[in-house]
């Protein structure tokens, strides 16, 4: 079957699924403008490093292509879209996509500026840009998930058994992309070839990503011995059980490898190496920010206790306790394997010199 499709563009009209509501229902919502997608990201009802700077994007082009959408001439409309590229970074603060495609594109519409011949043909320009977000990221992360595939095909089985066994956490795949998914990419592709025995997905609380997301992604596709496991369960896990790599997504890696990703990912990392399991992380170079030299400057997002104190409305904490709810943590470098980029895996140490040559 085919993989969810989070996000829909068509004749100038966005629609994204509510993920918020997965996987008991699937209701697709209209972004009709940037503050319904600022609104959209910041909620979670679309989240996922790549899918937010997607939506995004595209819901400066839905407003844009909305018939009222008029401008007198190419300043105003460039004008526009940097004011809308500065909201939208304003939803979510780690991940680096979205402030890196407001960059490009930023950058874009004022190359416009001198070589459109009129406000249509600048809009018409603006519009294509964005749209192929969509298609851009799916190769990317088809090639970084073949990447990954022949890197994981690589590690020295104990048992002698074919296929491999890998643990993830939060989603990184159809929902969080424009369709293939980064570290659940690479499990696509293992999948593809028939190699993936078996894959362990934390809960992930408090948002559930991987109980709601990755989990029914996994049944909608029959991963084999797809299993879901507690966040607390992972240390009993990996002194039991035959994993043979893990592979999570990223929302920011700094320049010597250090990367943001979904909190309960450090501890994750810590586990994997006192039990000598291979950690990657799975990072299209836009999730990777040459500029900080390390993770100490990425910034990490707080969300609401409600987030945290209760599920799908249900209360689940003492009324009254205080809570401390970050959204991501940072896996130091020197826990990481290796960093699965759609040109290639390389060591945090080899990082910025490989991706700096490429970008
Ligand atoms: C390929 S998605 C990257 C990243 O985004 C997720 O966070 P959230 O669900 O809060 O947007 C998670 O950290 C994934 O690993």
């Amino acid at each position: 079957m085919a993989p969810l499709e989070a996000i829909i563009w068509h004749d100038g009209q966005l629609r994204i699924i509510d993920q918020l509501l997965l996987p008991f229902k699937t209701v697709y919502i209209d972004i009709k403008s940037v503050q319904e997608g600022w609104d959209a990201i910041q909620k979670m009802q679309v989240r996922g490093a790549p899918a937010i700077a997607i939506v995004g994007c595209l819901s400066i082009a839905a407003e844009l292509a909305k018939e009222s959408s008029i401008f007198n001439d190419c300043t105003s409309l460039h004008t526009f879209v940097c004011d809308s590229l500065a909201h939208l970074i304003t939803a979510r603060p780690t991940a680096v996509n979205m402030k890196a495609e407001a960059l490009r594109l930023t950058e874009y519409s004022c190359s416009l500026l001198t070589t459109s011949q009129s406000v249509t043909e600048m809009m018409n320009s603006i519009l294509a840009w964005c749209e192929n977000l969509l298609k851009m990221d799916l190769a990317t992360n088809k090639t970084l998930g073949d990447w990954g595939m022949q890197k994981i095909l690589q590690l020295s089985k104990k048992d002698g058994e074919d296929g491999f066994s890998l643990i993830t956490i939060c989603n990184t795949g159809s929902l969080a992309t424009a369709g293939y998914g980064t570290a659940l990419g690479v499990v696509r592709s293992l999948h593809a070839i028939k190699k993936l025995k078996g894959l362990y997905m934390l809960e992930t609380r408090p948002y559930m990503q991987g109980s709601r997301l990755s989990a029914y992604e996994a049944v909608v596709e029959g991963w084999p011995n797809a299993t879901l496991i507690c966040d607390g369960a992972v240390g009993a896990l990996l002194s039991s059980s035959q994993v043979d790599a893990a592979v999570v997504g990223a929302d920011c890696v700094a320049a010597n490898g250090d990367t943001a990703n979904k909190i309960g990912t450090y501890q994750l990392a810590v586990l994997c190496a006192a039990h000598h399991v291979k950690f990657f992380v799975c990072a299209p170079t836009s999730s990777i920010n040459l500029k900080l030299s390390s993770g100490a400057g990425i910034p990490i997002e707080h969300r609401p206790a409600l987030e945290m104190t209760s599920v799908a409305g249900v209360p689940v904490a003492a009324p009254g306790i205080a809570c401390w709810n970050p959204a991501f943590d940072v896996t130091p470098a020197r826990l990481i394997t290796g960093i699965i980029t759609e040109y290639g895996v390389f060591t945090p140490e080899k990082l910025e010199e490989e991706i700096s040559s490429r970008i």
